[in-house]
């Protein structure tokens, strides 16, 4: 069992924005495209927990069989990747990293060895102690993906990931990004404007009004 996104329904000011019924399965990648404004970050926002007042929702997200709805955002374990990295420039690569990891990882040691093991399958072994300012567009973005993969999600959620990369870069963190996603048997909903995403993803492509 993995998402699923029971007759959701989510209103503003009165209109119906979104109405969806879909169900997303482990390691499974479904694409969201719709125009502008339509509301796909709204729903993205909603598995989140995160959705202002304002909006008005019904139906039931549902993750692993259990509800979302009522959780905190902190505690739905919903991993949420958008197309602004936003690494903590204060931080150094592995104080980034630190930051997502679950407190039940204990001791300088455990924590060091997670953080070490995750920039080195991202292939930025030895990029610990770098400042993010150093990164290329293609290491940040692997910063920042494994950042959000260290908090242990369960289901993955992309917000247009991939619009800032260059053509090349994209092709290549994309394909980063879906193995790393499939390899975890994350079920990941990918919004995006651009039919190529859909594409190299290679799954079912879901539309909004
Ligand atoms: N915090 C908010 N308060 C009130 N209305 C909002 C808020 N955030 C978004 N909206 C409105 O909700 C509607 C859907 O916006 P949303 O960002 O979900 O669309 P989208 O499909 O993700 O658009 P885009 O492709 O441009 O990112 C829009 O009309 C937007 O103006």
């Amino acid at each position: 069992m993995g998402l699923e996104l029971r007759q959701i329904i989510v209103r503003l000011d009165g209109r119906v924005l979104v109405d969806i019924d879909l169900g997303i399965a482990p390691g499974e990648i479904v694409t969201l495209m719709g125009p502008s404004g339509s509301g796909k970050s709204s729903l993205l926002a909603h598995i989140c927990g995160t959705l202002p007042a304002g909006f008005e929702v019904s139906g039931q997200v549902m993750l692993k069989g259990k509800p979302l709805d009522g959780l905190a955002p902190q505690d739905r374990h919903v991993g949420i990747l958008f197309q602004d990295d936003l690494l903590f420039p204060h931080l150094s690569v592995g104080g980034n990293l630190a930051f997502a990891l679950p407190p039940e990882i204990r001791g300088r040691a455990a924590r060091r060895r997670c953080i070490d093991a995750a920039l080195e399958s991202a292939g930025l072994g030895g990029f610990s102690d770098r400042d993010p300012a150093t990164l290329s567009g293609g290491q940040r973005a692997r910063v920042a993906l494994m950042r959000v993969l260290l908090s242990e999600p369960c289901v993955l959620l992309l917000d247009e990931p991939f619009s800032k990369l260059d053509a090349e870069l994209r092709d290549q963190i994309r394909t980063f990004v879906f193995d790393q996603a499939r390899a975890r048997g994350l079920p990941t909903l990918m919004v995006t404007h651009d039919p190529d995403d859909g594409a190299a993803a290679g799954g079912r492509i879901v539309r909004l009004a």
